[in-house]
């Protein structure tokens, strides 16, 4: 990853000197985000934060809380009323804005089976770059680069149904950071990965720089790389602070199907 490249996506507003510090705008933000799918079902209700640019914050909770279709409508691929969202400055309800989304927010989806879709992994990751306009160079470039990141630098030219299901998740990923984006959406990523392919994980979440938001049921993950969490349930957002806190008090995981992790018993 070209990390400084990255960096500036995010970087401070410069301020004439002598001025008194601005608070930096939030890189995402949800304001009042509800959402019912077709059959009338509420997916969530009301849900408002904001992360700062450069935050790591994870989004737990039960099985249906409502995480993916955040983050579907995030990314704009649901749309929809009430409530507004913003991520980079973008607005995913606007059509002109979504056009720009891809190049501003990273998704990584549960299932790589929906991201997956070239004949090799090389083109697979290519794509994003090769869409943004980006010369065959830079492209060769950011597929290097984004197959290192994951470690898949010697699997280029596989196909990518042939991959196990913890490559696959590991191409899925590096397709989303050759775009290089100031925000990065990561629903279920340690999903099918082994320990070690996992702790890898950890190391390249760590290192990556941007603003993250990641779903997940892994709580050590949690531990590992988010300083903040968000609970969600039900839709809403039962609980938002430090993750060493919220993630030890055993009420509220209870309350929220989860569980205290073993390291904070
Ligand atoms: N296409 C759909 N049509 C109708 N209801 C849906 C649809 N997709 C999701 N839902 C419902 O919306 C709610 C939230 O689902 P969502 O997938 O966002 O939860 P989640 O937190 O990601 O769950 P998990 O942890 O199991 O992946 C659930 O009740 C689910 O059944």
């Amino acid at each position: 990853m070209r990390n400084a490249e990255l960096a500036t996506r995010t970087e401070t507003i410069e301020r004439p000197a002598g001025s008194a510090p601005r608070a930096l705008p939030p890189a995402l933000r949800a304001s009042a985000l509800s959402h019912r799918y077709a059959d009338g079902r509420p997916a969530l209700e009301g849900v408002s934060f904001d992360l700062e640019p450069g935050a790591c914050v994870a989004i737990v909770g039960p099985n249906g809380a409502g995480k993916t279709t955040l983050f579907l409508r995030l990314c704009g691929v649901l749309n929809g009323k009430p409530g507004q969202a913003s991520v980079g400055g973008l607005d995913p309800a606007v059509p002109e804005h979504r056009k720009k989304l891809p190049e501003v927010v990273g998704v990584v989806f549960q299932n790589p089976d929906d991201q997956l879709f070239s004949p090799t992994v090389a083109e697979d990751v290519a794509f994003g770059p090769l869409n943004m306009g980006h010369p065959p160079g830079e492209v060769r470039a950011r597929v290097a680069d984004a197959l290192g990141a994951v470690g898949l630098s010697g699997a280029g030219e596989r196909v990518p149904f042939q991959l196990s299901g913890g490559e696959k998740r590991r191409a899925a990923l590096a397709g989303v950071l050759a775009m290089r984006p100031a925000v990065l959406l990561l629903d279920e990523p340690s999903m099918f990965l082994d320990p070690r392919s996992r702790r890898e994980l950890i190391g390249l979440v760590r290192d990556l720089p941007g603003t993250k938001l990641i779903a997940t049921h892994d709580l050590d993950l949690v531990l590992d790389t988010c300083p903040r969490v968000l609970v969600l349930d039900a839709g809403r957002i039962a609980a938002d602070g430090p993750a060493e806190k919220l993630l030890a008090d055993p009420e509220l995981m209870e309350r929220h199907g989860l569980e205290v992790p073993h390291r904070l018993r």
